[in-house]
């Protein structure tokens, strides 16, 4: 070993025992990667996702304005508003990808997410679909399902390890849950949009998620396919944690449950959509437009 590689060995050991130590300080700042267990998320006070006074600038423009927002485990919660009300920018830093400049992000009582980097945060139990579903269209919908549940992602060597008994009841019942039980073995390529999105849903829960963030899932859907979609989130709300960004009213009202509005980098309503419908300033900056 060279002595540049033993000083960076020495260094990293020595970051792993001032992790350590910090993690095994208590309190609520133990959230570095190596130290939290996938699925294991402490929700005994009720929010599985916990973002307070969050404030983020870009080139002195806020995108986010002191967001605070809670999200109880097993709920699921629309998030609407205006374009540029910081839908995304919110995705981005409960994910890892945008640092805010100011304010705590929690997943669970204990999990500071901004502290992890966006690997550890999908590790310790965060999914996020994106708008266009960016499934592997040559592999089936098996293999695209059995790719997502290995952690060796290079594509040969995941497809050829054989699968156990429960792996494959695992892909089975995912196949199930996203009503492609009749399609396992065609190229994902041949798939509908819709049938795509579900499979790309499937395999973020493949991974175990406590917590999916999904943004605009319906976006470009036929009627059937969104109401199959309603369907398909709603079986998923207790099981999972959802945070859905969407922009079609009639989805979210088939979603029931409450809904925020964010408008400006903050939260200007919350609550049942009926209220927010019927809320004045919601009416001026959105859904009267
Ligand atoms: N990387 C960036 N650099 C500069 N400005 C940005 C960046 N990302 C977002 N913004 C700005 O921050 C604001 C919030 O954007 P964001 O994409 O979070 O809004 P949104 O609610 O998701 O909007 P939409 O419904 O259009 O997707 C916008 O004014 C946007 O232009």
């Amino acid at each position: 070993m060279t002595p540049d590689l033993m000083e960076a060995g020495a260094a990293t050991r020595a970051r792993h025992v001032e992790r350590q130590q910090a993690g095994s300080s208590g309190g609520r700042s133990a959230g570095y990667g190596h130290l939290v267990q996938p699925g294991v998320v402490d929700v005994s006070h009720g929010p599985i996702l916990y973002l307070e006074d969050i404030s983020v600038s870009f080139d002195g423009f806020r995108a986010l304005n002191q967001l605070s927002l809670a999200i109880d485990d097993g709920e699921l919660r629309c998030i609407i508003g205006p374009n540029g009300a910081g839908k995304t920018t919110m995705m981005d830093v409960i994910t890892g990808k945008t640092r805010p400049d100011r304010g705590s992000c929690f997943f669970g009582q204990t999990i500071d997410l901004t502290r992890l980097s966006e690997p550890e945060i999908a590790h310790a139990g965060i999914g996020r679909k994106f708008q266009k579903p960016t499934v592997f269209e040559p592999l089936s919908v098996f293999e695209n399902l059995e790719l997502a549940m290995k952690t060796d992602k290079r594509v040969a060597a995941a497809l050829r390890a054989r699968l156990g008994s429960a792996e494959l009841d695992r892909i089975a019942a995912t196949l199930e849950r996203i009503g492609l039980q009749g399609s396992a073995d065609r190229p994902a390529g041949l798939l509908s949009h819709g049938q795509k999105q579900w499979l790309e849903i499937g395999m973020l829960l493949m991974q175990e998620p406590r917590l999916l963030l999904l943004d605009e899932p319906v976006a470009g859907m036929t009627d059937a396919e969104t109401a199959k979609s309603a369907e398909l989130f709603a079986s998923l709300k207790g099981d999972y944690s959802l945070v859905v960004v969407e922009h079609d009213m009639d989805f979210v009202a088939a979603l029931g449950g409450k809904v925020t509005v964010l408008h400006e980098g903050s939260v200007l309503a919350e609550g049942p959509l009926a209220s927010v419908q019927a809320d004045p300033r919601v009416i001026e900056v959105y859904l009267g437009r």
